[in-house]
């Protein structure tokens, strides 16, 4: 999170009392992520989240998030629970926004992954997945090969002031994926930006998954791709084969992966890089003046997009061709 929408104490107050959740003590921004306006709230009933949505939440799209958080509470899978006003709203709007009041969850986010934690998120990413397969409402995602090419054109003129050759080593890679995008894999909820700082455990033990504003629907094997690379990477950029191996079979356990899927791994590892790789850059080219908010690094993703460019078989990711743990 982060805030680029200040809100003042007063205005607070009156929309807090538009809720049953008590009186305000005090609150705070969050200056972790890059998404959203986020604020620690402390009222007399407790600690609640206070979200601003930004400029890549269309306000539509609330109900699809905000329901689906709802819907796995409800299958067993943890996460917060949006709060509900006088009127019965998970939303309203604050200083200009839509903003919605979550719970707080317990747990840390683990600034280390070890092999525990990815064997964690792979087993909570799937049993997402199946406790998903009956949601009723539909997003597509905005953020998929025709988005990345919106984001690009964003970039595309100033990519070089951050690495020299970016913007032909996106122009390329983006042709590639366009061309060779799979169609026809299975598809279901995704949560889609399902990176450590996204899911909190207590020790080792996963006690929750939050930040749903990207969640939709989309290829399956694509989100476990998403997990592949913000997990099973090294901070020197290395792919972590012990790492990757736990984070499949958990995963692998409660959902096994297809043929098809498996072969198409390479591939959605390629769209899950340059994804990331695009808003980081275009968020790093436009850093708003006075916003409390750390850019995230795009280099870090042109690293992993070139790995997954070498890569000839899933044996690179610790995998045999079954899909068993090689
Ligand atoms: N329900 C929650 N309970 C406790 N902390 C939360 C909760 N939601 C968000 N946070 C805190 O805010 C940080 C950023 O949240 P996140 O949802 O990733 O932001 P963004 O909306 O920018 O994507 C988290 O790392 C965590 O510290
Ligand atoms: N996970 C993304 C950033 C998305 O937002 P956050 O607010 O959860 O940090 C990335 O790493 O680029």
């Amino acid at each position: 999170m982060a805030v680029y929408t200040d809100v003042a104490a007063d205005e607070l107050a009156d929309f807090l009392k538009t809720y049953d959740i008590g009186e305000l003590l005090s609150y705070k921004g969050i200056a972790e992520g890059v998404e959203n306006s986020n604020f620690l709230l402390h009222t007399t009933k407790g600690y609640f989240i206070l979200t601003l949505y930004e400029k890549r939440v269309a306000v539509d799209d609330l109900p699809y998030f905000l329901g689906l958080m709802a819907h796995l509470a409800e299958r067993g899978v943890s996460c917060p629970q949006p709060a509900r006003n006088r009127d019965g709203a998970v939303y309203s709007t604050l200083s200009g926004r839509p903003a919605a009041i979550i719970n707080f969850l317990e747990g840390l986010w683990p600034r280390k992954p070890n092999v525990a934690h990815c064997a964690g998120v792979g087993t909570a990413l799937a049993r997402m997945h199946l406790a998903g397969r009956d949601f009723p409402l539909v997003r597509k995602n905005p953020l998929s090969v025709s988005g990345w090419m919106s984001l690009f054109a964003q970039a595309a003129d100033r990519a070089d002031t951050v690495q020299a050759g970016l913007s032909a080593l996106l122009s390329a890679e983006l042709d590639v994926l366009a061309r060779s995008w799979p169609t026809d894999l299975p598809e279901g909820v995704i949560h889609a930006d399902l990176f450590p700082d996204n899911v909190f455990f207590l020790g080792d033990q996963l006690s929750g998954l939050i930040d749903f504003p990207f969640s939709c629907n989309d290829i399956l094997a694509y989100d476990v791709a998403i997990c592949l690379n913000a997990w099973c990477f090294e901070a020197d950029h290395s792919l972590n084969v012990t790492k990757a191996r736990a984070f499949f079979h958990a995963y692998g356990r409660e959902r096994p992966l297809s043929q098809a899927e498996l072969a198409a791994l390479p591939l959605l590892a390629r769209g899950a890089a340059i994804r990331f790789l695009l808003t980081r850059l275009v968020d790093w080219l436009n850093v708003p003046a006075g916003a409390l908010v750390k850019p995230k690094d795009p280099l870090e993703y042109v690293r992993k997009l070139r790995f997954h460019q070498a890569v000839t078989s899933v044996r690179d990711y610790g995998l045999d061709g079954s899909g068993a743990t090689a």
